[in-house]
């Protein structure tokens, strides 16, 4: 669990922290089950090479590039020098996941997000203002940026024009920020449980997310049909409804049978987890 001190109240100390509550937002999104096409406590999901045990080391591993990407934006302001600086954190992480995942890409999305926000907490001290910097913060180009291997992305990007990571970063994580965190609030408001409050927080973020994990394995109709299943469960009352379980089942067996994965939505679950435990942290700290 994360061991909060008074040391959060130093900027190093709440980078630190920042980093502690990454790790466990990207701990509570692995193991949250069932999820539809994702690595969940099951299995890999839509996934034949990654499970459970490799995204807990994966989470593991990005912890301190997450509290690295906080720390550089203590010290240097909003511009060319910080993006430089959380670029070559970014792409040091990316390596460090590989390494503890045996060379899978379980994290790539998230360590992008968290790192992106946890550098606009840290710069702001505030949730709030961690997206409005978290976007101008991506809209700077990377001086230091290294040409590498075409991405699934930058393939889909091509293909249908979809902006993926890169244009949610830019307007500022709406689908974690507008749409996955006031769902788990509503949710606990109307006295869900923390699991269902979770994952219509998911099924929301898939119902609307342009999600190039899926556009890259199956293109439109792939996309449009978790869409769809996803805003079925919702119809239904959201996955602790008898309805929407039933529409959960069945979107969770369309995935495993056409290998649909949801993964910039797990994404953006792990990034409203992250937001709404850093809010309780600077809580916690100012009082
Ligand atoms: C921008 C990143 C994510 C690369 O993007 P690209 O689209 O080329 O990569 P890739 O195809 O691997 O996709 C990344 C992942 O984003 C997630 N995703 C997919 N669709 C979406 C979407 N619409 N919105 C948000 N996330 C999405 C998925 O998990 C996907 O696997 C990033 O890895 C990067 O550029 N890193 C460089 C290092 C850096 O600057 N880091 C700074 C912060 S740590
Ligand atoms: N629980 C999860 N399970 C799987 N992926 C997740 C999960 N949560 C978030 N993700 C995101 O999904 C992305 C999956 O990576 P990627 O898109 O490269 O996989 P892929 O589509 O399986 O690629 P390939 O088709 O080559 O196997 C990761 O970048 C990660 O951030």
């Amino acid at each position: 669990m994360l061991a909060v001190s008074s040391a959060r109240r130093t900027p190093a100390g709440l980078a630190e922290s920042l980093g502690a509550v990454a790790g466990q937002a990207l701990h509570d999104e692995a193991t949250l089950t069932p999820k539809p096409g994702l690595v969940d406590a099951r299995g890999g999901g839509a996934h034949h090479d990654m499970n459970l045990s490799t995204l807990l080391d994966s989470a593991a591993a990005l912890v301190a590039p997450i509290a690295a990407c906080a720390a550089a934006a203590t010290c240097l302001p909003l511009g060319r020098d910080l993006r430089a600086v959380i670029g070559v954190i970014g792409r040091d992480g990316e390596q460090r996941m590989l390494a503890a995942t045996g060379g899978v890409n379980t994290h790539r999305g998230a360590l992008w997000a968290l790192g992106l926000l946890a550098a606009g907490i840290a710069a702001t001290g505030t949730v709030g203002g961690a997206r409005g910097f978290a976007a101008r913060l991506a809209a700077v180009a990377d001086p230091a940026r290294e040409a590498r291997p075409a991405s699934h992305g930058s393939r889909v990007h091509r293909v249908f024009g979809a902006t993926g990571a890169r244009g949610e970063a830019r307007r500022g994580f709406p689908h974690a920020v507008d749409v996955a965190l006031p769902m788990l609030h509503a949710r606990r408001a109307a006295r869900r449980d923390e699991h269902t409050a979770r994952t219509d927080a998911l099924l929301a973020s898939m119902s609307s997310l342009e999600d190039t994990c899926l556009l890259h394995r199956a293109g439109r109709s792939g996309l449009q049909a978790v869409r769809a299943g996803a805003a079925a469960v919702l119809r239904a009352g959201g996955s602790g409804a008898a309805g929407g379980g039933a529409a959960l089942d069945r979107l969770d067996r369309l995935c495993r049978h056409r290998r649909l994965s949801p993964g910039g939505s797990g994404d953006a679950l792990a990034a409203a987890l992250f937001l709404d435990a850093a809010g309780r942290l600077l809580t916690e700290g100012s009082s």
